[in-house]
């Protein structure tokens, strides 16, 4: 066995880490974002059996890609839907096919590394093992034609650092973004041999944001010319950027940091240097099984292809070729045992039996991961009322979950629920005579109302000022009264303590006297 196939039978049983020790003193881990729980859910039941977890922005392209890989790894059952695990939120959406989980990350590094939190702790709570993840995400490529895949070499930051910036306490940590290289190569690979698409291997910029953090032109705000663009893409371009999105930083990262071979594979939607606005519009809606039921073109398509209009060539191209490569590699559960080990072109896969299955295996769900850009609709509706759909969307043994779908008020609706109104009489000159002093009374007595409102309230600020005269009086008066007798006690101590020093100075004259006369008797005597 080679270094390679040492790592990935290392890779094969390594645990998905936490390092968080306040998280022992949790007697239940809430996954708030999921609706999911320790303390609610049978994790390791549940997701025991994770190898491969696909992340993209969107919950369609993660329904969808969902399906698609049932299909393709003959998986699927005709009769059921794929509950979103995560029914009871709508942050995120989460389906599972045997080994394969999705999860969509909204936009941006804020969110997919919320997401990403509770995915690590979900699949270390689930105490998964070997799993591998992947990114499959749309981009911006510089000078690629659309359509074409990269596969993340490195990501880097919009100055062109491989380096990502989280703020912690007030304080800059920067954390490394490496991803699993020969991960990112047998992507490569896999796509080489297949030879149906354009992919490229490259630096990806991740942005915080879609318009002035990717030097448009088009957003709402812009202080910069069309030539600081190009200027800054152009860098871009030499500093190795191929394309830019908006999470690979922070995927990478956190990834890193939890022990899982991770890899980012985009489509590119425009190239850049031609163009900021996004006119694909085939990327996440166009349903997998018409795809399927379509004919093969005239040149070698692979089997579960679109034919190659020009906008469909863009954002089939990966799916069609990743596909193939599925087909070529993978084999249903049931056909396992007695099929025939897969073809590949890869060395290292020839190794041994079990690490070319292995290997084949993993291959084979990478070979799906661009799927995602065909999203099939399906359209079960368990019941349609007026205003609303109700689909099944969970059929976990916690219980039924519903979709509800409010449809926008029609203008039909909102005419029968309009109430007519009262019929309209003549008014006379007398009822609005009558109505006019009615008035004037009801303001005469509110006015009269509020005067003694006033009058009331002005007695009250007098009696309040009156008490708090009285008060500050009888307070001045005892203070007073307190200084008095203070001072009075102080003079009476002064004048105890004169006198004592009075008559202890007149004992001393006394005594003196004494001394003196007996001083003088004695002088006498001896004189
Ligand atoms: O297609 P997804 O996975 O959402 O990725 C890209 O598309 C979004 C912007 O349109 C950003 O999230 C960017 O990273
Ligand atoms: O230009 C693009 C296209 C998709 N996603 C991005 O982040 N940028």
């Amino acid at each position: 066995m080679d270094s390679k196939d040492d790592k990935r039978n290392e890779l094969s049983c390594s645990p998905v880490y936490v390092h968080n020790p306040h998280l022992d003193a949790l007697k239940d881990d809430i996954l708030y974002h999921f609706s999911l729980g320790t303390g609610t859910h049978d994790l390791p039941a549940m997701f025991g059996d994770v190898k491969f977890v696909c992340v993209g922005g969107s919950p369609r392209r993660m329904k969808a890609f969902t399906e698609f890989i049932a299909v393709e790894l003959g998986m699927e059952d005709p009769k059921s839907d794929y509950p979103n695990i995560c029914a009871g939120t709508d942050r995120y959406a989460m389906y599972k096919v045997g080994p394969v989980l999705s999860v969509s990350h909204g936009m941006g590094i804020p969110s997919i590394a919320i997401m990403l939190h509770e995915l690590i702790k979900l699949l270390h709570h689930a105490h998964c093992t070997g799993v591998t993840i992947i990114r499959i995400g749309t981009s911006g490529g510089i000078a690629l034609e659309p359509g074409t895949v990269v596969v993340t070499k490195q990501s880097v930051d919009g100055t062109f650092l491989p380096k990502f910036e989280q703020m912690i306490l007030g304080k800059t940590v920067v954390r490394n973004i490496d991803l699993d290289q020969s991960l990112a190569e047998e992507l490569l690979q896999c796509s080489r041999d297949l030879n149906q698409f354009e992919t490229v291997i490259g630096n990806t910029m991740c942005t915080m944001d879609f318009y002035e953090g990717q030097a448009r032109l088009d957003g709402a705000f812009c202080s910069y010319t069309e030539e600081d663009k190009q200027d800054y893409l152009m860098k871009a371009k030499e500093a190795g950027v191929c394309n830019i999105e908006m999470e690979s930083s922070v995927f990478a990262a956190m990834c890193k940091l939890s022990g899982l071979s991770a890899a980012v594979v985009c489509v590119t939607l425009l190239d850049r240097l031609k163009g900021d606005q996004v006119t694909t519009v085939d990327t996440e809606h166009r349903p997998a099984r018409q795809r399927t039921e379509e004919g093969p073109p005239a040149r070698s398509r692979a089997p579960g292809c679109a034919p190659t209009s020009p906008s469909a060539i863009r954002s089939s191209a990966p799916v069609c070729s990743l596909t193939q490569c599925l087909k070529q590699h993978h084999r249903a559960p049931e056909q396992r045992q007695t099929a025939s080990p897969p073809r590949t072109k890869t060395p290292a896969m020839a190794k041994t039996a079990t690490a070319y299955k292995e290997k084949m295996k993993e291959l084979s769900v990478l070979s799906l991961i661009c799927s995602c850009f065909y999203p099939e609709s399906r359209n079960k509706l368990v019941c349609e009322f007026e205003d609303m759909e109700v689909k099944p969307i969970n059929k976990r043994a916690s219980g039924q979950a519903f979709e509800v779908i409010l449809k926008p008020p029609s203008p039909v609706s909102d005419v029968s629920h309009n109430l007519p109104s009262p019929p309209k009489r003549d008014i006379s000159l007398e009822d609005i005579e009558k109505k006019l002093e009615a008035a004037e009374e009801r303001r005469k007595f509110q006015e009269a109302q509020v005067l003694r409102t006033l009058a009331e309230k002005r007695e009250h600020e007098r009696d309040v000022l009156l008490k708090a005269m009285e008060e500050n009086s009888n307070f001045s008066k005892m203070a007073e009264e307190k200084l008095q007798m203070k001072m009075g006690q102080i003079k009476e101590n002064r004048e105890a303590l004169l006198a004592a020093m009075i008559e202890r100075l007149q004992e001393k004259e006394r005594h003196a006297a004494v001394v003196r006369r007996n001083k003088e008797m004695k002088e006498e005597v001896t004189a």
